[in-house]
């Protein structure tokens, strides 16, 4: 059975949602961990609830079994004590919980959240670094517009098995957009620059882009110095239509350039052979395979 690490989706929002919405779910829990884990919130609430009845004098405190349920309905990334479930929000979102990053599971209207994960990086070869929460995202519509007709009868797995989908999804003419929510403090415009010079100017060759200094080069002097990049700050990177990469800091667009290349060498970092997580690659290759599907 595939496992979709992903809870769930709302109705959709009419507005792009740059903002940090307040409805939280998890990371990646498979449905059945998320129906459990509800399951556990639920019953410790309860119990809270009958333990208290015992101890009316200050049973948060108190009470080390109230003490204990609660620890159990707040921690674990089950849910955040401020979060809340409300269907009436128009936009819940899924945090990556190690970093607490919050992802919108929808954006620009139709943009359906694929998946979520975590780039880190080795500095001078000793630290590891949490450097960003990353987000994809596909237009459902787009993606049944054009991969239903060839693809629209196969199975979740078979999907997953399948090079030519693989290479349709990377390359074909869809929406997409991956969100880089930065949560290092201490990043430079300048190192944002060279690590995009080294991870897709390394996709780029490898996809034997003749020109891929020069296009390369124009991708990266998009990131001005005058950008600032405090933790916090949203990278967003999406195909448009015709392959035009847009590349938005903090919802101010910053250049938009038309390259097949460009655009799959991107995608390639997060879902390509050799991807900067590759549970996350894995969730997103499920959910997108799983928007085809009739029922989903
Ligand atoms: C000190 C670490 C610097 C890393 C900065 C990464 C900023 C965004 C780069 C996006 C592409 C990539 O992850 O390689």
């Amino acid at each position: 059975m595939v496992s979709l690490r992903f809870p769930f989706l709302f109705s959709q929002p009419k507005k792009h949602p740059n903002g940090i919405s307040r409805t939280i779910t998890s990371r990646s829990f498979p449905a059945t961990t998320t129906t459990v884990a509800c399951a556990l919130a639920a019953g410790a609430a309860a119990f809270a609830g009958i333990a208290a009845t015992r101890n009316s004098k200050n049973p948060k405190q108190d009470n080390p079994l109230i003490q204990n349920a609660l620890n159990l309905l707040f921690s674990n990334h089950l849910l955040a004590p401020w979060a809340s479930l409300s269907l009436a929000d128009p936009s819940p979102s899924v945090v990556e919980t190690k970093t607490g990053a919050a992802f919108p599971s929808v954006i620009f209207e139709s943009r359906r959240l694929l998946g979520i994960g975590l780039r880190k990086k080795t500095i001078l070869g000793l630290k590891n670094i949490d450097v960003y929460a990353f987000g994809v995202y596909a237009d459902a519509d787009e993606v049944r517009k054009v991969l239903s007709e060839k693809y629209g009868k196969l199975s979740v797995s078979e999907l997953k098995e399948s090079k030519e989908f693989k290479e349709d999804f990377m390359g074909g003419d869809i929406g997409m957009t991956v969100r880089l929510q930065i949560v290092y403090s201490k990043l430079s415009i300048r190192s944002v620059r060279s690590a995009f010079e080294e991870s897709v100017g390394s996709r780029l060759q490898n996809f034997g882009e003749p020109n891929s200094k020069e296009l390369l080069q124009r991708f990266t002097s998009q990131f001005k110095d005058e950008y600032k990049i405090p933790r916090g700050s949203v990278i967003e990177l999406s195909r448009e239509q015709g392959h035009v990469l847009r590349t938005t800091i903090d919802g101010k667009e910053v250049g938009s350039i038309q390259s097949k290349l460009l655009c799959r060498s991107i995608l390639d970092l997060y879902i390509g052979e050799d991807p900067f997580d590759k549970e996350a690659k894995e969730d997103i290759e499920s959910k997108f395979a799983s928007l085809l599907q009739v029922d989903h």
